[in-house]
């Protein structure tokens, strides 16, 4: 049988590779390093349980711009001799990850440690020229100076060392004209980078800080004044505000962390905390802002929560964390179980973050649910901000989730003058009505005077007034809701008479079927039909559209950008009149009389329709003329 071969690996590329192939951002260096310290000072407490206080550790940063070098020194369990050469001297080999999976064979309890690939230390070589470590190990006597410039190999050596831990010190490489890693000697920089990516490493985060204070002797005089103190500051927050007990944490807090952490200079409506254990386990901080942010509708605005992993900052905006129709909820999901690249960049599956996004969905809509149900008025105010988002929500991927949503939609009513859900339309329809009515139009109180929606309420009808462009599309994709089919009251036949009523204009519409032909032809091309209405009562007229496109919708495609076919799509117009308005029987007389003339009015009652529907008419000349004259006829 051949003999099997170890592959072998050209390590100084692979070095190289390592360096610099993995990350797209330098500055993540320090958080490998600190998150390094964090394992060591884990192990170390996990080995020497229930004899040390946690108070006892700390990671310490310091920078000295003359000598270019960053150190980093943790007091944990530090490495042998072997130990460096084995963990530092191999490329992807992970200390860490050996001692996490032998603690789980022990079935111990499971310490949180971060490091897992066995490269996070090599990112060092992105910002350091030469990178020095002295570990001591705990127990042992002796220190080991490992040394690096990250090409040419590694050199080992005694050293000395107080107490064990261990020391990293980084020399900055030259600035470029790209990179000024100088960057990494401010004190700016560092708290910054602690903050963004380490805030909520469980030990303290130390690092000297210069600060200017007033001198003890002068603080009550005039004039005080001031002196350089070095500061021993802790940088990091360390116990991240929803690893707490909800119980423990106050309103104040909750929106303070908001505003810090999400920009926004008012609270948030809504706090949304908690946690799921299961195939994957994660808790949340969700927000829903009280306003619509800055650059919301923009196509540049990120969507997405903030994803930490074991209390490490992962990545800003991880989107699939949000479906669309949630895209304005803020915050942050932190898991122990994501599988993250080896960049921790990104994650390796994202049917993990599917499975997340699932529970965040149910979770902020029964969330909206409650707040429904329980806080109408705190309902209404999100939902005049954010409603149009699950509106879309429902006709979103082919309506395939417009049951998650119909529940959550408000619509002006007619009869409540105020919003209401479909579910209280419905419990109140008239017994026989089958439909459910809905008129679409600029603004509730342009809708409110339309002479259908006057005829409906009547009759008695609860009519929703629809005021934004989608909601048409909202409508035409639920279809019916409680088995109650959707009704555009301006489109096609309305059943709204009783068989008594029906019977009567039936007859009219027979007496009278000469002149409304006669009207057809004289309209010629610009209406499919005249015809009488039963949805009128005071009003002469109105314009209808046939069953199809309807007028709010050949608006929306007319107004769409740029070069669109849909926009030359048009509804039928059918001319309605109403029977009992004294223009018919105007027209009736006319007919008898003067033909000529019932073509002028049927122009003019036809531009009429049009304004009523908020359509410009082809030729306002000639409209203001012919209503002249017929106001002066009718004074003679
Ligand atoms: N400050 C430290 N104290 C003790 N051991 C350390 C320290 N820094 C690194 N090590 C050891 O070196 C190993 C390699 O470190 P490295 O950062 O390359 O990988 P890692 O932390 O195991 O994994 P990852 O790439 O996921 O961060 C660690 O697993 C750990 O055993």
């Amino acid at each position: 049988m051949a003999r099997k071969k170890q592959f072998k690996a050209e390590s100084k590329r692979l070095l190289d590779l390592m360096i610099n192939s993995i990350y797209t951002h330098k500055e993540i260096f320090l958080r490998e390093l600190i998150s390094n310290a964090s394992d060591a000072i884990d192990k170390y407490y996990y080995e020497h349980a229930g004899h040390v206080s946690p108070d006892e550790f700390s990671i310490r940063i310091e920078a000295n711009k003359e000598a270019r070098t960053l150190t980093i020194t943790d007091n944990g369990i530090g490495m042998s001799k072997e130990e460096l050469e084995e963990n530092l001297g191999t490329i992807a080999k992970s200390g860490s990850l050996a001692f996490k999976e032998q603690i789980e064979d022990e079935s111990k309890s499971d310490v949180d440690i971060i490091g897992q690939f066995g490269v996070g230390f090599y990112s060092a070589f992105m910002v350091a020229k030469d990178v020095v470590v002295i570990s001591k190990k705990d127990g042992e006597d002796m220190a080991y100076r490992w040394q690096s410039d990250g090409e040419s190999g590694y050199t080992i050596e005694e050293a000395q060392m107080d107490s064990h831990g261990s020391q990293i010190i980084l020399t900055l490489k030259e600035n470029t004209d790209n990179d000024k890693y100088s960057q990494y000697l401010e004190t700016y920089e560092l708290k910054e980078l602690v903050r963004k990516y380490s805030d909520y490493i469980r030990y303290p985060i130390k690092m000297n800080v210069e600060t200017s204070k007033i001198k003890e002797e002068t603080k009550d005089s005039d004039k005080p004044e001031y002196e350089t103190v070095i500061e021993d500051q802790t940088l990091n927050s360390m116990v991240p505000l929803w690893k707490r007990q909800k119980s423990q944490i106050t309103q104040e807090e909750y929106n303070q962390f908001y505003k810090d952490h999400f920009f926004d200079y008012q609270d948030p409506q809504r706090v949304i905390h908690f946690s799921v254990e299961g195939n994957v386990s994660f808790t949340a901080l969700l927000y829903i802002p009280s306003h619509v942010p800055q650059g919301f509708y923009n196509q540049d605005y990120k969507k997405g929560l903030q994803l930490y992993c074991k209390g490490v900052f992962i990545m800003d905006h991880a989107e699939d964390l949000l479906p669309d129709s949630l895209r304005f909820v803020k915050g942050l999901v932190d898991s122990q179980d994501l599988s993250l690249n080896i960049s921790r960049e990104m994650l390796q599956h994202d049917h993990q973050l599917k499975a997340i996004a699932g529970r965040i969905e149910k979770k902020v809509l029964s969330e909206l649910a409650s707040m429904l149900t329980k806080e109408r008025e705190e309902y209404e105010k999100f939902w005049k901000e954010f409603g149009i988002n699950l509106k879309f929500g429902v006709y979103n991927n082919y309506g395939m989730d417009k049951d998650k949503f119909q529940d959550l939609l408000l619509f002006y009513s007619s009869k409540e003058q105020k919003l209401v859900t479909l579910n209280e339309y419905v419990n109140r329809m008239k017994e026989d009505q089958k439909e459910i009515y809905y008129v679409s139009g600029k603004d509730v109180e342009l809708i409110d005077k339309l002479p259908i929606v006057q005829t409906l309420k009547n009759k008695g009808f609860e009519v929703l007034y629809l005021c934004d462009e989608v909601d048409e599309f909202v409508m035409n994709t639920l279809m019916n809701y409680r088995e109650k089919t959707f009704k555009n009251a301006t489109q096609g036949d309305l059943d709204l008479n009783t068989e008594e009523e029906k019977k009567e204009l039936e007859k009219t519409k027979e007496e009278n079927k000469d002149l409304l032909e006669f009207m057809k032809e004289s309209l010629q091309d610009k209406v499919s039909e005249v015809k009488l209405s039963n949805r009128l009562s005071e009003d002469p007229v109105c314009l209808t559209a046939g069953e199809g496109l309807s007028f709010e919708m050949e608006k929306v495609f007319a107004n769409m950008p740029g070069d669109n076919p849909m926009g030359e799509m048009k509804a039928t117009r059918i001319l309605e009149i109403n029977p009992d308005h004294p223009i018919f029987a105007t027209l009736k007389d006319l007919y008898a009389k003067d033909k000529e003339k019932v073509k002028e009015v049927a122009d003019v009652l036809y531009d009429q329709a049009l304004l009523i529907e908020g359509f410009p008419i082809e030729d306002p000349i000639a409209y203001s003329r012919k209503i002249c004259e017929l106001l002066v006829d009718n004074h003679k």
